[in-house]
């Protein structure tokens, strides 16, 4: 993008806005506002020069040159009616690039059709689409459960992943940066499906092969699908298989959500003592 003779600045999303929405401003003339999620970055020749991580954070991209100095000041006694002028400065011109990295407290991370968008419509506002297809979710949702003491944990939808995302199979790099700055991470496994602790360890590989350490965030495994009878055959079996916690209920009814909501504000708990005791102020909604 090159802008000339302008000031350009991008600005926070609105609460509830899709991960990807951003927004245009052009104001007349004189400056142009982006809109941008949290959690965008600013590139320059592939080096950050901006990390948009708060709410209303704003980055003052480019300035516009000094004006030029107009009719009016050339009138004088001698010359009543002057037509000189003098032209304005050109703006400063730059090349950007912004990148996208979702900013929530916890990620739903699954393969597609696992139920990641039904379970987020279940705790939350968001209203992600969900249908009987993969990859119905193309972008990141970002949807925010409330608390009784006001606390607020924000949960972001990331798009299904498959096995060889972090090759780029299925758009997997897109889909696996928006889980590098989540706090925790919601393993969505479809439990109708037989051995649902594959989906795990091919979850995990593929987090992992991503980003070193990635797969070894504080975590929970949700088995979805429980009201199905094939997943209530499958559960015992996948408790024996891996160490992680289960919580096995159902975004289409709500059978148990009570019990995500406990961990998740355990999980959130936990993530602010640690902030606090490192001397950090933790990430707020
Ligand atoms: N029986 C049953 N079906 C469910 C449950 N949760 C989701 N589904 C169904 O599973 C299908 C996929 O659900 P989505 O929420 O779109 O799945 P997703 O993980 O977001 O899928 P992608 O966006 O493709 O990654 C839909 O037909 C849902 O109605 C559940 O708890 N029980
Ligand atoms: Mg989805």
């Amino acid at each position: 993008m090159i802008f000339n003779n302008s000031e350009i600045s991008w600005k926070g999303p609105t609460e509830g806005s899709s991960a990807a929405d951003f927004e245009l401003q052009y104001n007349a003339c004189i400056s142009l506002h982006f809109k941008v999620p949290v959690g965008t970055l600013v590139k320059e020749d592939g080096k950050v020069v901006a990390d948009l991580t708060q709410h209303g954070e704003e980055y003052v991209a480019a300035y516009g040159g000094a004006g030029g100095k107009g009719n009016r000041f050339f009138l004088s006694n001698e010359n009543r009616a002057p037509t000189l002028f003098t032209p304005g400065e050109p703006g400063q011109e730059r090349v950007l690039h912004l990148e996208l990295k979702t900013t929530a407290h916890a990620g739903l991370v699954g393969f597609p059709n696992a139920g990641k968008s039904s379970l987020l419509r279940a705790i939350s506002r968001a209203k992600p689409a969900v249908a009987a297809y993969p990859f119905t979710t193309l972008n990141p949702h970002v949807g925010i459960v409330h608390y009784q003491d006001y606390e607020q944990v924000a949960v972001a939808d990331i798009p299904g992943l498959i096995k060889g995302a972090h090759q780029n199979r299925g758009l997997g790099m897109a889909f696996l940066r928006h889980i590098e700055r989540c706090r925790f991470l919601l393993y969505v496994v479809d439990l109708s499906v037989s051995q649902p602790w594959i989906q795990l360890q091919d979850l995990k590989y593929e987090l992992e092969q991503y980003q070193k350490g990635l797969s070894e965030r504080p975590c929970v495994v949700i088995g979805n699908k429980i009201d199905l009878a094939q997943s209530r055959i499958n559960l015992p079996l996948l408790k024996e298989q891996i160490d992680d916690r289960v919580i096995a209920l159902s975004a289409l009814t709500g059978d148990n959500l009570e019990e995500l909501f406990l961990h998740l504000r355990e999980l959130y708990d936990t993530y602010v003592k640690t902030e606090q005791s490192r001397g950090q102020s933790p990430v707020k909604w």
